[in-house]
């Protein structure tokens, strides 16, 4: 990098610069510290002991006149104290103090006074102590990490942690400040002290460095100052690692690489034996020429001839025999080494819980299994052993070149040096490069997939347009991405050639001049251009490679983010069986966030026994299916505990916990087999007379026995086959199968149209009386038979009771009642009912008189709508106005960059579209199906007969008057949430 930059101030490049010495006012108002030209020094690297770890440290070095002068020495340092200082202070956000040249000052000048302390740590806790006032208990944490962050890591990559070292925050800081760190503690302390500089800011930092006040305890520091229990912070610390990309290089691709071929001794021997041998051959070849030339052609002696050429033909043909073992080996060993590669990544799919799973872009698994395996395959089939081989063939010509004439040699080896150091750079933004092509790769991969499952809305929101822009955003990203990628990779390549092949012309230079002194020989001459040409061969072969090489190592570093992802499916504690029967199940203080930043279970209590039947109810996102997947053990409680028996599930055997239990959710995708699988897939070991009792419990097996193929019917991809409502009763027929102690229903009838949802009910009712049931529902009609309910507000139980009890407090429960309880369902779903009372609970038609809201009762049409149908579009003025009857609708409001906000999601009772009724009035918001709905609808037209809204207010009868100042109301208020939602 040296000599690339410029400083403007001393036209000296820019690394020079950083590390000359300060001499103030040589250059006065040329830089902050100018620098006498005549003190520049270059920068060498030493390797440092100190606080159990090993660090790199820049130490200036002198010439000779300069060494001795302590002036220079204290010049030298204080800038670089001064480097280190102003780094912190930016880094705390402070800004640059002249008084910082004072502290530095202070630190050299009192240096003596302190043998066992560095200036630069010195330095550093005198800028936290006297400028953010932090307190000794914290003082060791953030002096490590600013350390780690500002000196050793001095112009270096920032060290990237693994997602396990975020935790343990109590112990790290403990360690510390018994200054017994362990391994990789201050690089953990640098990540969690970054962590909450970019989270929190600044002012978050100082807090919490300053929260450390004598007796408190770090749970108490954090919940005081960033309002958060040191679970959750550590939580949003992982959450935030995850999102750090680490930079690789060359060598460790290298001995990875090495890694995955030792398992394969035989091949790798098989290609050790063949590159051995080749290499022997460019070694003796040289030398045979030579011998040939020197003590056979020139004083003319056959035999030395014959002997020579026989030499040479027989090392040709073993050295193409090798040549075939070489083949061999490595078609042999890519694919070998990949396929345990691949499996790996696919055991590490398995291993991964849903909140890390949650962490890779959607396209991104598929495309490491596709795209980059391959890449990395054709890497070590083709390039890697390439580059092994011709390195080989070099250092072998290298020793004989020794042999030959070692002034040739050294000349040669030290232009090789040169041209494989000068495409350094190049190749190291190559790599870059091709990373950043590899996230776009699998960003489009995602994008098309997601395309594809949502064409059919696409086609509904008629965004075809939109899409198509969004795509050609992205591919002209990828074209960027592998424009720079090809030509960085290329331009590798291109330096070394050129750099080699101007080697070669100054060596035969070299050797010509020597011969005309008559140093060597003409024969020598003659094997030396052979030399030169196998080494210019094998140099040119190894730069051809390094393109693949470097997009390889793109491919790698992906790969590598699967493989190294910590396997973290809640495990087991102690495998304890649960070997009493199940009777009691508890949930102690339990809390649980998804990313660290908000609870969405908020210390959540109850006990219950077992077999009892429970209903979770509450508005949307309240936490109702977080309970499911904390018993499910899809994710684990933060704080608190979930107890069977007297056994923390943390505790019990996976195995058996997961055998108590089965979860019907409201994803029904099915896998692409038969349905006969998809149902078995409930107990693998179940006979066919089971799985065929299993699907008559869930009122599936009539339709089945009607398919051509019965029970081997194909389902195809997802279960696309099939209805909603005929893939959810497979999926409960699976559950049924299971038998299990713990039935886990989310929704589980919420795709199945009365009649059918009202018989399995029946049946649920049936097989739950000896079990446990949970049942997260919206449909409060179905919770009247529960014997308890658990009632959810924003992460929080805020009511439980039986269905009557819960009416007589008059709460949350008894509002979401109150809405639902005007409307009834009957015959299949044909026919809904709204009561005359729960259309005047509209605000709408408040102040309608009794008689014309029986003319609008009229005029109200049943609709049956699927999941995902558009009812209502943003800045569209046509449309119905609609009642939610069953099932459940969201209202979204479009941004600028395409994307949607969620405004609110609406429930049974909730309505939506009034402003269809208006002439000309645009829909604020543009509603979804989220369930297969059934609605109650009135268009304009309709209400037309009853009122005619478009007349002037002074031709409007009451009612009109009264409807149009409803939804002028409606519209202000809709509007002002919108404002606020958007601000
Ligand atoms: N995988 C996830 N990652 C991040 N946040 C999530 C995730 N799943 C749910 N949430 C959030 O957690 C909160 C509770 O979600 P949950 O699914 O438990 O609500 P719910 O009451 O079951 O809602 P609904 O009735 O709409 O299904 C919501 O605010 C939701 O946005």
């Amino acid at each position: 990098m040296a000599g690339r930059h410029r400083a403007p101030s001393t036209g000296q490049p820019r690394s020079w610069r950083s590390f000359s010495v300060g001499h103030r006012g040589a250059h006065a108002g040329s830089s902050l510290y100018p620098i006498a030209p005549e003190r520049r020094c270059r920068v060498r690297r030493r390797h440092v002991h100190r606080a159990g770890y090993i660090k790199r440290q820049r130490r200036p070095y002198m010439n000779k006149q300069e060494q001795g002068s302590w002036k220079y020495m204290l010049n030298g340092r204080r800038s670089r104290l001064i480097r280190i200082a102003t780094r912190a202070f930016a880094l705390l956000g402070m800004p640059p103090d002249p008084a910082s040249q004072q502290v530095v000052l202070q630190v050299l000048s009192e240096s003596r006074q302190r043998p066992n302390s560095s200036n630069e740590n010195e330095l550093i806790r005198r800028i936290l102590v006297d400028y953010l006032d932090v307190p000794a208990a914290s003082l060791p944490i953030l002096a490590t990490a600013l350390e780690h962050l500002l000196i050793v890591k001095t112009g270096g990559e920032p060290e990237t942690i693994g997602l396990a070292a975020a935790s343990d925050l109590q112990g790290l800081i403990d360690r510390l400040a018994k200054d017994r760190p362990e391994r990789g503690d201050p690089a953990r302390a640098a990540s969690f002290v970054r962590f909450v500089l970019d989270t929190y800011g600044v002012k978050g930092l100082t807090a919490f460095a300053q929260g450390f006040e004598p007796g408190r305890t770090v749970a108490e520091v954090c919940r005081a100052t960033l309002n958060k229990s040191v679970a959750m912070l550590e939580l949003q610390w992982a959450e935030s690692l995850s999102r750090e990309q680490s930079a690789k290089g060359v060598w460790p691709f290298m001995r990875w690489t090495a890694a995955q071929l030792r398992p394969f001794r035989l091949f790798c021997t098989l290609l050790a034996i063949g590159i051995f041998i080749q290499t022997v051959y460019a070694m003796l070849m040289p030398l045979w020429l030579n011998q040939l030339f020197d003590e056979g052609i020139t004083p003319q002696n056959a035999e030395v001839i014959w002997r020579t050429l026989a030499y040479l033909i027989g090392g040709f043909l073993v050295t193409a025999m090798a040549g075939l073992a070489i083949d061999f080996s490595v078609s042999a060993l890519g694919p070998k080494a990949l396929n345990s590669v691949r499996q790996r990544g696919f055991d590490k799919l398995l291993a991964l819980s849903s909140r890390s799973l949650s962490r890779f872009q959607s396209g991104d698994i598929v495309s490491i299994f596709t795209n980059d395996i391959f890449v990395v395959e054709n890497a070590v089939v083709r390039a890697i052993p390439g580059i092994v081989s011709k390195g080989f063939l070099m250092l072998g010509s290298l020793i004989t070149a020794m042999a030959l004439d070692w002034r040739m040699a050294l000349a040669t080896i030290s232009l090789l040096v040169i041209a494989f150091w000068a495409p350094r750079i190049v190749g190291r933004y190559a790599i870059k490069a091709s990373y950043a092509r590899k996230i776009e790769d699998g960003k489009i991969v995602g994008f098309i997939k997601e395309t594809v499952q949502l064409l059919p809305v696409i086609r509904t929101l008629d965004i075809e347009r939109h899409r198509r822009a969004t795509f050609d955003d992205r591919s002209q990203t990828i074209y960027d991405a592998s424009y720079r990628q090809y030509l960085l990779g290329e331009l590798t390549g291109r330096v070394t050639v050129f750099a080699i092949s101007a080697a070669q012309l100054g060596i035969i230079g070299l050797g010509a001049v020597l011969s005309l002194n008559g140093t060597v020989s003409g024969g020598v001459v003659v094997a030396y251009i052979g030399l030169l040409l196998a080494i210019g061969g094998a140099a040119g072969g190894i730069a051809a490679f390094l393109p693949v090489v470097i997009q390889a190592i793109g491919s790698w570093q992906r790969i590598e983010s699967l493989l190294e992802h910590p396997a973290d499916v809640p495990a087991t504690v102690n495998g304890a069986p649960l070997d009493k029967p199940l009777s009691r199940l508890a949930l102690r203080d339990v809390s649980f966030s998804y990313t660290g930043e908000r609870l969405n279970l908020n210390e959540v209590s109850f006990e219950t026994a077992v077999p009892r039947r429970i209903a979770l109810v509450g508005p949307s996102g309240s936490g109702k299916s977080t309970i499911i997947n904390l018993l499910s053990r899809n994710y684990d409680a933060i704080n608190g505990s979930i107890m069977l028996n007297d056994t923390d599930i943390r505790e019990v055997d996976n195995q058996k916990l997961r055998s108590l239990m089965a979860v019907v959710s409201q994803d029904t995708t099915l896998f692409e087999e038969s349905i006969a699988y998809n149902i078995r897939i409930g107990r693998l070991d179940a006979t066919d007379a089971e799985v065929e009792q299993a699907a008559r419990a869930a009122e599936i097996h009539d339709f089945i026995a009607g398919l051509p193929n019965d029970y081997d019917t194909n389902v195809g991809e997802g279960g696309k086959l099939l209805s909603g409502g005929q893939r959810q009763r497979i999926v409960i027929a699976r559950a049924f199968l299971r038998n299990p102690q713990i039935l886990l229903l989310d929704e589980a009838t919420s795709a199945l149209d009365a009649e059918a949802e009202a018989a399995i009910n029946e049946t649920l009712t049936r097989i739950s009386a000896d079990r446990m049931l949970f049942s997260v529902t919206h449909r409060l009609s179905s919770c009247r038979d529960m014997d308890w309910i658990c009632v959810f507000k924003d992460g929080k139980m805020v009511e439980t009771g039986t269905h009557d009890q819960l009416l007589e407090r008059g709460g949350v429960y008894a509002g979401m009642w109150e809405k639902q309880s005007e409307i009834a369902i009957g015959n299949a779903g044909r026919e809904v009912a709204i009561s005359i009372e729960g259309l005047r609970k509209i605000p709408l038609f408040a102040g309608v008189s009794e008689q014309e809201l029986h003319r609008i009762h009229g005029l109200l049409r049943v609709e049956e709508v699927p999941a995902d149908t558009v009812l209502t579009e943003e800045g569209a003025t046509t449309g119905r106005f609609y009642i939610i009857a069953r099932g459940s609708v969201d209202s979204n409001v479009a941004r600028r960059d395409g994307t949607s906000v969620e405004m609110e999601i609406l429930d049974v009772g909730d309505f939506f579209g009034e402003f269809a009724l208006l002439e000309g009035i645009p829909h604020p918001t543009t509603c979804r199906t989220r369930l297969p709905c059934l609605l109650l609808s009135l268009s304009r037209h309709d209400l037309s007969q009853v009122a005619d809204l478009g007349r002037s207010s002074l031709e409007q009868s009451s009612l009109e008057k009264e409807i149009a100042a409803t939804l002028d109301r409606r519209l202000d208020a809709k509007l002002e949430k919108l404002l606020g939602r958007a601000a």
